[in-house]
């Protein structure tokens, strides 16, 4: 009979999807049927007019859409269990970055037009610029404001035009790093600013984080200035001390990523790297190479150094494949990260490009870390539904899902690249089993070490069951038989 042997292809097909193998218990089928009731709704909504489907339009126009989303409302409750790609500057919101201007003894001057902030203390400026205390710029200017807001988001209401293409939006993007670098290497701001990145996390459900970080010097208004490794104390103490605060959360550790760079700054970073391998094994994750991809010295430019590191056992997480070019230097990183051992992907967008990379993959459960905002914004991709995680998800890949660096693009933990994993990404009947993979996959495949990873899944599966018990009494006159 031809309509049962087409179910049962279907089915089988289904099976092989990213948490096809989970049992959902009748709790979570509850759950499960308030989740996709809402989901069928925005996708149908969607298909009947593509104006209202998020995920196919731009974040900086779809982020109201997805505001106004029950299923992103449902997502930003689910314990998402940990961040595993995120970078050290870009992890707050915006606002808190933006409400950070406002701190007293802070300077600002601008280089080839681009905003350059600092703190001293009163009448000890540098004179390696004409600074001004910001608060008086507002003051004399009304548009100062809305131009230093412009110089620390990437934010536009016209993306393509403000950037034709793919070199125009990361030149811009690194400009604000810039700008935003000496604001946040003051010691007291960085220790809040982590703390805050911390509480982000803790705010959308997410209790543990790998996060990439370059270790930059940190200073003081009396000219101390710390150095890379000292960083590390800083770090450590700002995670102690919001742990005490919230004991549920379970910490981050940090994976060295210096930029990929001219040989001399590599070999600084690469002494740094083994002294902080060295000196703090239990927080320093593992080691990565960072910047726009297309741009830089491919993984393979540093064999000398990588060799070097491993021989020290330091793992490796690389950035590879964050490119749409196919068969170039590029692409070819992740045949380099897969040959050096790499213990899990960042990015991996041209992966399905690379047939022995996908099967390597697979069979040694190296995870890919997806950012599907980032690559949307970074201009790899418009439309999520064309994003190539679609293949790894309805294959099964060990996929976990990230945010890269949320602040420059106004959104804010993690629950804004769920969702358009989720509806943009994932197929229509990818329902509450593909949530929770994600979730288990990012502790699974976090770099914490097994008697910590087992503690983290065990305090997870806690949460998971109350999320569960919640929604099911919050819903109660809502779910669909
Ligand atoms: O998506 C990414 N791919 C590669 N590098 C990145 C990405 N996002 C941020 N950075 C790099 O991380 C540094 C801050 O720690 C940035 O300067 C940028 O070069």
């Amino acid at each position: 009979d031809y309509f049962a042997d087409r179910d049962a292809f279907i089915k089988e097909e289904a099976s092989e999807m990213l948490g096809g193998s989970i049992q959902l218990t009748e709790k979570e089928e509850k759950v499960n049927r308030i989740l996709m009731q809402y989901k069928f709704r925005e996708m149908d909504a969607g298909f009947q007019n593509p104006r209202n489907f998020a995920p196919s339009q731009h974040f900086f126009q779809a982020r109201r859409l997805i505001d106004n989303s029950n299923v992103f409302k449902l997502i930003q409750t689910i314990p998402k269990g940990a961040l595993l790609h995120g970078h050290d500057v870009c992890l707050v919101s915006s606002d808190y970055l933006y409400a950070l201007t406002y701190r007293e003894n802070l300077y600002a001057c601008t280089v080839n037009g681009r905003l350059r902030m600092k703190f001293f203390e009163s009448g000890r400026q540098d004179n390696t610029c004409n600074w001004n205390l910001i608060n008086v710029l507002r003051i004399i200017d009304p548009s100062y404001d809305r131009w230093l807001r412009s110089q620390i988001n990437l934010y536009t209401t016209h993306p393509k035009q403000r950037y034709p293409n793919i070199n125009d939006v990361w030149e811009t993007f690194e400009s604000i790093i810039f700008s935003v670098l000496e604001l946040l290497t003051y010691r007291p701001v960085f220790e809040e600013y982590f703390y805050q990145v911390l509480q982000d996390l803790y705010d959308d459900n997410v209790m543990y984080m790998d996060f990439r970080g370059f270790l930059p010097s940190l200073y003081e208004l009396n000219g101390t200035i710390y150095q890379p490794l000292e960083t590390i104390r800083f770090y450590e103490e700002t995670i102690e001390k919001f742990k005490r605060d919230h004991p549920k959360f379970l910490g981050a550790r940090l994976i060295y990523s210096p930029r990929k760079d001219d040989n001399a700054t590599m070999s600084s970073s690469i002494t740094v790297a083994k002294e902080a391998r060295k000196t703090n094994p239990k927080f320093v994750a593992g080691f990565d190479l960072v910047g726009q991809e297309d741009a830089r010295y491919p993984i393979i430019a540093y064999l000398n150094e990588l060799k070097e590191l491993q021989a020290l056992g330091m793992d490796f997480f690389f950035h590879a494949g964050e490119t749409n070019w196919f068969d170039t230097k590029t692409d070819f990183n992740l045949i380099d990260a897969i040959l050096l051992g790499t213990k899990r992907i960042g990015h991996g967008y041209a992966i399905t490009k690379h047939p022995k990379v996908m099967k390597l993959v697979k069979e040694r459960q190296i995870a890919i870390e997806v950012c599907p905002i980032s690559n949307q914004v970074l201009m790899l991709v418009d439309d999520m539904r064309n994003h190539p995680a679609a293949t790894l998800i309805a294959n099964g890949f060990p996929v976990v899902i990230s945010n890269d660096d949320p602040t420059f693009w106004g959104a804010k933990g993690l629950s804004y690249d769920f969702y358009m994993a989720f509806m943009g990404i994932a197929g229509r009947t990818a329902d509450l089993r593909l949530l929770k993979q994600f979730a288990l996959n990012s502790l699974t495949y976090s770099s914490l070490p097994a008697d910590e990873k087992r503690a983290a899944i065990a305090s997870w599966e806690k949460d998971w069951q109350n999320f569960i018990d919640i929604t099911i009494s919050s819903y109660a006159n809502e779910i669909p038989h």
